[in-house]
């Protein structure tokens, strides 16, 4: 395992659609940063594997976990747990996790220095549809989802995360990819 000491954990966070996961596999593509495997009891999409996008439990199975934080985010249980976070630590000391604007939040206080926050947002809201009904989201699970007290909260980054949070609006992935270089090359320094 890397020295506890260089650990550092990448929260991606921002609204649903805001291409958390993109970024989250671009950084595992590009610089070989692990990604933390989250806990959740939402069915898996088509094309997501068990244990690769996320460790998909039953509402009996979800509990037996250690958590650093859970949520219930649009009806369905999510969580980030321990023993998910040392596994990628296990691979490397920088490594990345997608989390709503709660759990970034609770990241930020647990961990402290140890966490880097990078908030992805998209102007058009219209765009962001698109991007849920391509990814083959069903409409009204994405009707359901815009309508959530969690879709507003998260189109915004969180007061104590303000000042330090990287903030990069995805509207243009050339443009994401530049600005995500630039935030990773200096973490990497
Ligand atoms: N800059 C971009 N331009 C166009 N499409 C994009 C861009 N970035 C991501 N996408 C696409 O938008 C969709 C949503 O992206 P992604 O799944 O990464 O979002 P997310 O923030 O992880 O969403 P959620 O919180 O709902 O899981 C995907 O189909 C992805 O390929
Ligand atoms: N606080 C946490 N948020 C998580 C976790 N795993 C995923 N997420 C976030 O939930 C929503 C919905 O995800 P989706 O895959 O169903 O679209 C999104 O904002 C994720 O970032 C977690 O363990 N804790």
């Amino acid at each position: 395992m890397a020295n506890a000491a260089n650990q550092k954990v990448l929260v991606i966070t921002g609204n649903t659609g805001t291409g958390k996961t993109t970024v989250a596999r671009y950084l595992n593509e590009k610089y070989h940063l692990p990604q933390v495997v989250t806990h959740t009891t939402r069915p898996p999409r088509a094309g997501e594997i068990d244990g690769r996008d996320y460790y998909f439990e039953t509402e009996a199975s979800f509990p037996s976990n250690h958590y650093l934080e859970e949520v219930v985010y649009s009806h369905y249980h999510y969580g980030s747990s321990y023993e998910g976070l040392n596994r990628a630590w296990e691979k490397g000391p920088l490594i990345t996790i997608v989390l709503d604007t709660a759990g970034a939040l609770t990241y930020a206080q647990q961990l402290g220095e140890k966490v880097e926050v990078l908030y992805l947002s998209v102007d058009d809201q219209a765009d962001l549809t698109q991007r849920l009904i391509k990814r083959g989201d069903q409409l009204a699970r994405i009707q359901k989802r815009i309508n959530s007290a969690e879709f507003v909260r998260d189109l915004a980054v969180p007061p104590a995360l303000q000042q330090y949070a990287h903030m990069v609006v995805n509207n243009d992935w050339i443009q994401t990819k530049k600005a995500i270089d630039g935030i990773i090359k200096n973490m990497l320094k």
